[in-house]
């Protein structure tokens, strides 16, 4: 039965197999209704998904504001928009949001409605549906994407997507970012002395190092092999440079399980010139990494 009378759906009668199947929903199919003072109801609401919030279905019918109170506080100006765009131009509604749950958890929610314009407002008829564990997956994926599997660290992809986003915020505010070119010196011969596995543990170190000693907003990345780079946002070349010295002073008295001493890196340092490209920046750094590995390592180069 097509429920397009506004009167909440309790009071209409039923077939027992319709009220079975939709209780058996593993979601919530809905009718949601606008009135031209903005005030919302549900005056219809099914599906084993509205146990989720714990809300009364006999109040959503008559008011939707606490279902509305649930929105993750981000979401909701988000979702009033959608809702907003969908009345207006009487287009369908594809959105997600967080929905806090009775357990104070949140869940993730996709929702679909499609507008119908009648008297009284606007009327839409729509499914919601917990995505919560695809959400999940998705950001574990994510992740994994961006992660050096050996450190833990962003990877080359992350470095070029945070560097791209940096350098047009450094263009638009003349902000300065710098960027460091890290590399270690010899370690084919920690490799060969002590077995790969103990260069495996130099590396995890020198990453641990390197976070312990940046900020949250900075960025370091592994680039493959013994190679890192840090990408320092707000910091002009004078800073970054003090902060590649200590960098280089603090590994090089650092037992990496061989001996202090015994690990050394080389730091290649540019700034972004404003309106110069990303690899410009990094070509600028590399160069400079060359150059402290031409000038006898365990030292760190700017300027070139
Ligand atoms: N343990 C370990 N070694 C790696 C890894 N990736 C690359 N390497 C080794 O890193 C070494 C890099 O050697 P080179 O490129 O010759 O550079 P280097 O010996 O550091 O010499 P300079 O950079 O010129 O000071 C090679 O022996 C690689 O096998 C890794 O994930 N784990």
């Amino acid at each position: 039965m097509p429920f397009n009378d506004l009167e909440p759906v309790e009071k209409q009668p039923q077939p027992d197999w319709i009220l079975e199947l939709t209780e058996q929903l593993p979601g919530v199919i809905f009718q949601l209704h606008r009135a031209p003072d903005g005030q919302m109801h549900f005056p219809y609401l099914a599906g084993n998904g509205t146990h989720l919030t714990g809300l009364d279905r006999r109040d959503l019918a008559h008011n939707a504001l606490p279902a509305l109170e649930r929105l993750a506080e981000e979401d909701y100006p988000r979702l009033m928009a959608a809702i907003e765009r969908s009345a207006r131009f009487q287009s369908p509604i594809t959105t997600k949001f967080r929905l806090r749950r009775v357990d104070d958890q949140h869940s993730w929610i996709a929702l679909r409605a499609q507008p119908r314009k009648i008297d009284t407002g606007v009327l839409w008829f729509g499914l919601m549906i917990d995505i919560s564990e695809q959400m999940a997956e998705e950001q574990r994926l994510r992740r994994l994407s961006d992660t050096d599997d050996l450190t833990g660290l962003a990877n080359r992809r992350k470095l070029m997507q945070r560097l791209d986003a940096e350098i047009s915020l450094s263009n638009r505010h003349t902000f300065p970012l710098s960027l460091m070119m890290l590399d270690i010196d010899h370690f084919k011969s920690v490799n060969d002395t002590w077995g790969h596995l103990q260069g495996d543990q130099v590396l995890k170190d020198l990453a641990q190092l390197c976070r312990e000693m940046l900020r949250e907003e900075d960025l370091v990345a592994r680039l493959g092999g013994e190679e890192f780079a840090l990408l320092l946002p707000l910091t002009p070349e004078l800073h970054c440079r003090q902060l590649a010295e200590r960098l280089c002073e603090r590994v090089a008295v650092h037992d990496f399980g061989v001996g202090p001493g015994r690990i050394t890196v080389s730091i290649g340092i540019a700034e972004h010139r404003i309106g110069d490209s990303c690899d410009a920046l990094i070509h600028r750094a590399d160069d400079n990494l060359y150059a402290a590995k031409r000038g006898g390592r365990n030292q760190v180069m700017v300027g070139v």
